[in-house]
């Protein structure tokens, strides 16, 4: 079966140019003028970009949190990824101290059997690391290709770890070619304020916000990018929402240390107003890191268009607002943390990156798809076109114009926190390894036709 794409401008996160794309089987065969149609199907692309499909590197599908499960699972998470343009995600495989790593990832593996409809991933949390994890990591990176170990400084009692396990595990992912990566909120800071906050009797969804200052996300920040000078190691933070950690990043990055960051749509264009919206609707927008004063906004532009971050992941990590929001109704501690992003990451950076002016076209496909294929160990097999890649293609219709909506949207849960937002650029139709996804904005895919990606050991990009 092979596919040609015809009349459609090529970007990629180094070019932009007219050319047509022959697919044959999973991968692209040719990419020219004039090329040979003979047998197969033509795809008529003018008038559109065809993009390197997006690459989503940090979702939570199926995931037990917050006394709940997430809306979306593997079914509908990675559905309404590709309704969105995200071809391939990495997702965040849960572990805890005590369990065995390949007894977490074999959990995770279950999760998506036969639901996922793109290709993904799995970070694997580390929760401890005691010297039957560090040794069993050896079979984790090796065996598993699984190349990306989480460490979270904060969710106290939780999920947080202490600098130690950091630090163990900072060295280790060096010797082993693994990335390392951080949630950094000073947890500890953020507990105290929490428990402050409650006995005052201040308990709507704003004071999440308010009892997780700026400050606790830079200082965590720079204390993970210390620790990975000192280890010799790498760091890639994710989900960074403020200046303050910017700051931090840049400062390091300026040092030589191998520290990388992302941000999300959600730091990129709302801010922390929307949690004092009334009836207990703010809950809608709770995230950790909270959403900042919107000046922070134009600083992560900068960055991303800088190279001080190099990602936009959507942390997706969906909650209905009835039934689940709503278990923190009276004590802001309980609300779920996370939102629904993975359908509109694409087209928010799309429409307020490349549209509004912020970003080139390049960086755009650099920040959604490219980096992370370089970062992640997926590169250039995803994240580029060329030929011998996978054909996970995106046609993209530039002049095209939507307003985001629950109503409208493919993902699992109750509301959209970009509701009503008019976007530029609407996804046609999305290739993964050579077979339809999204044909003229229809799902034509199938669960389980998505593939876990075995990945290659870190890199420098
Ligand atoms: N970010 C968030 O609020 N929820 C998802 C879990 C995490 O990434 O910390
Ligand atoms: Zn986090
Ligand atoms: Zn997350």
């Amino acid at each position: 079966m092979s596919i040609l794409i015809r009349g459609g401008t090529v970007v990629t996160a180094s070019d932009t140019y007219q050319a047509e794309i022959l697919i044959q089987g999973e991968t692209i065969a040719a990419i020219g003028e004039h090329l040979d149609a003979d047998g197969s199907e033509v795809i008529d692309a003018s008038g559109c970009y065809v993009f390197p499909g997006g690459i989503d590197p940090h979702t939570h599908l199926d995931m037990p949190f917050g006394g709940t499960v997430t809306a979306d699972d593997f079914e509908s998470g990675t559905r309404a990824a590709a309704f969105g343009g995200t071809t391939s995600i990495i997702d965040f495989c849960l572990t805890n101290k005590g369990q065995s790593l390949r007894e977490a990832i074999s959990i995770w593996h279950e999760k998506a059997k036969g639901k996922a409809s793109i290709d993904y991933g799995f970070h694997l949390m580390i929760a401890e690391a005691n010297d039957q994890v560090l040794e069993e990591l050896e079979y984790v990176v090796a065996e598993e290709g699984i190349v990306s170990l989480k460490v979270f400084m904060a969710y106290k009692n939780v999920l947080q770890a202490d600098d130690e396990t950091l630090f163990k595990t900072l060295v280790r992912a060096k010797e082993l070619g693994a990335l390392v990566q951080v949630h950094a909120e000073n947890g500890d800071v953020i507990d105290y304020l929490t428990k402050k906050a409650l006995a005052e009797g201040n308990t709507d969804p704003i004071y999440h916000a308010l009892t997780r200052p700026p400050e606790a996300e830079g200082e965590a920040t720079g204390r993970a990018a210390a620790l990975a000078a000192m280890a010799d190691s790498q760091l890639y933070v994710v989900h960074v929402s403020c200046a303050e950690a910017v700051k931090r990043i840049a400062e390091a990055r300026e040092k030589g240390w191998q520290v990388y960051g992302e941000t999300c749509p959600q730091y990129l264009a709302l801010d922390i107003h929307s949690l004092e919206k009334p009836d207990f609707e703010g809950a809608k927008y709770v995230w950790s890191p909270p959403l900042r004063e919107q000046w922070n906004q134009e600083v992560l532009w900068n960055a991303l268009r800088n190279g001080i971050l190099q990602t936009v992941g959507s942390d997706q990590c969906s909650f209905n607002f009835k039934g689940q929001k709503e278990l923190g109704r009276g004590d802001f501690t309980k609300i779920p943390n996370g939102g629904p992003i993975i359908e509109d990451r694409f087209g928010v950076v799309y429409s307020e990156g490349v549209h509004a002016g912020r970003i080139s076209l390049n960086q755009f496909v650099d920040i959604i798809s490219t980096k992370s294929a370089k970062l992640f160990g997926m590169y250039p097999r995803k994240g580029t076109i060329a030929i011998g890649s996978d054909a996970d293609l995106v046609i993209f219709d530039p002049g095209a114009t939507r307003t985001l909506s629950a109503k409208t949207h493919h993902m699992n849960v109750d509301y959209n926190p970009f509701e009503g937002m008019k976007v530029h650029g609407e996804v046609v139709s999305v290739l993964l390894r050579g077979s339809y996804v999204i044909r003229e904005k229809q799902f034509v895919g199938e669960a389980g036709a998505g593939e876990f990606v075995k990945r290659a050991k870190f890199t420098r990009p």
